[in-house]
């Protein structure tokens, strides 16, 4: 488990911009070692405003996607396209508009697919999914990167503060009822599933994450506050904006 290293920058737009680049540059370099690569993306806002970033730099350098799996940390558990999944937005932001194979997109289920609308069962489809894709090593591959966003509450992926499955150790993937953030259903990575994770990049803007990006660095709770229970084995950056960065 790493310490955290924080990096500043002045705004929201100057931070998905660096995230982008650096991204960029440790998909190149899994391409240069012949090895894949596991990204796990996440929703929010600086989430999708990297994904666009991304689009931008893919296009102008001609990104090579074909060694790249892209995972999602969490999903709102809605249909198909709807505009608040995840997914949808991801595919928007990047995903529509690179050269990717289509077996390796790996979104979570949605409620109008074959699970129906029991987020349980979506989650076990995921998580055996991800089992397959970690060829035995795991429950879940060694992620390369997991994006995470970070609400005012300090909840990560859909591990909101107060509610279990931030105590999860069994299952790779939870369901999620009640979430005080809309949608009230989700389907979320667990802790240990986060954690598999070569390097975790915590992802926060705006004066309203101050007190969380506090908390996520200061041994908090996780119970209270999930931020500061997600920890790459090699590396875990929290990119800030001023904004998020005002409380340290
Ligand atoms: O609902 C969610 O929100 C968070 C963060 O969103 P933001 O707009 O406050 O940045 C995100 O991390 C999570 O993946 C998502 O499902």
């Amino acid at each position: 488990m790493s310490t955290p290293q924080i990096v500043r920058h002045a705004d929201a737009a100057a931070l998905a911009e660096d995230v982008a680049l650096r991204l960029v540059d440790e998909i190149v370099r899994a391409e240069a070692d012949k090895r894949a690569f596991h990204l796990v993306l996440t929703g929010g806002g600086v989430g999708i405003a990297v994904l666009e970033a991304v689009r931008a730099h893919s296009a102008e350098s001609g990104l090579n996607w074909s060694h790249v799996h892209l995972w999602w940390g969490d999903e709102r558990f809605l249909p198909d396209k709807d505009p608040d999944r995840n997914e949808t937005q991801a595919c928007a932001a990047l995903i529509d508009a690179i050269d990717i194979p289509a077996t390796q997109v790996h979104p979570i289920p949605a409620s109008d697919g074959m699970d129906g609308d029991d987020a349980a069962h979506a989650a076990t489809r995921y998580s055996r999914e991800l089992a397959v894709a970690a060829r035995g090593a795991g429950p879940v591959p060694a992620f390369d990167v997991c994006l995470l966003g970070m609400g005012p509450d300090a909840h990560v992926a859909s591990l909101f503060p107060g509610l279990p499955q931030i105590d999860e150790d069994e299952a790779a993937v939870a369901p999620v009822h009640g979430s005080p953030k809309p949608p009230p259903t989700r389907v979320t990575l667990t802790l240990p599933s986060l954690n598999a994770s070569r390097q975790v990049w915590v992802l926060a803007s705006g004066e309203s994450k101050a007190g969380a990006v506090r908390l996520g660095l200061s041994g908090a709770d996780p119970h209270e506050a999930p931020v500061a229970a997600v920890r790459g084995t090699d590396k875990t950056v929290f990119w800030l904006d001023e904004a998020a960065a005002a409380e340290l």
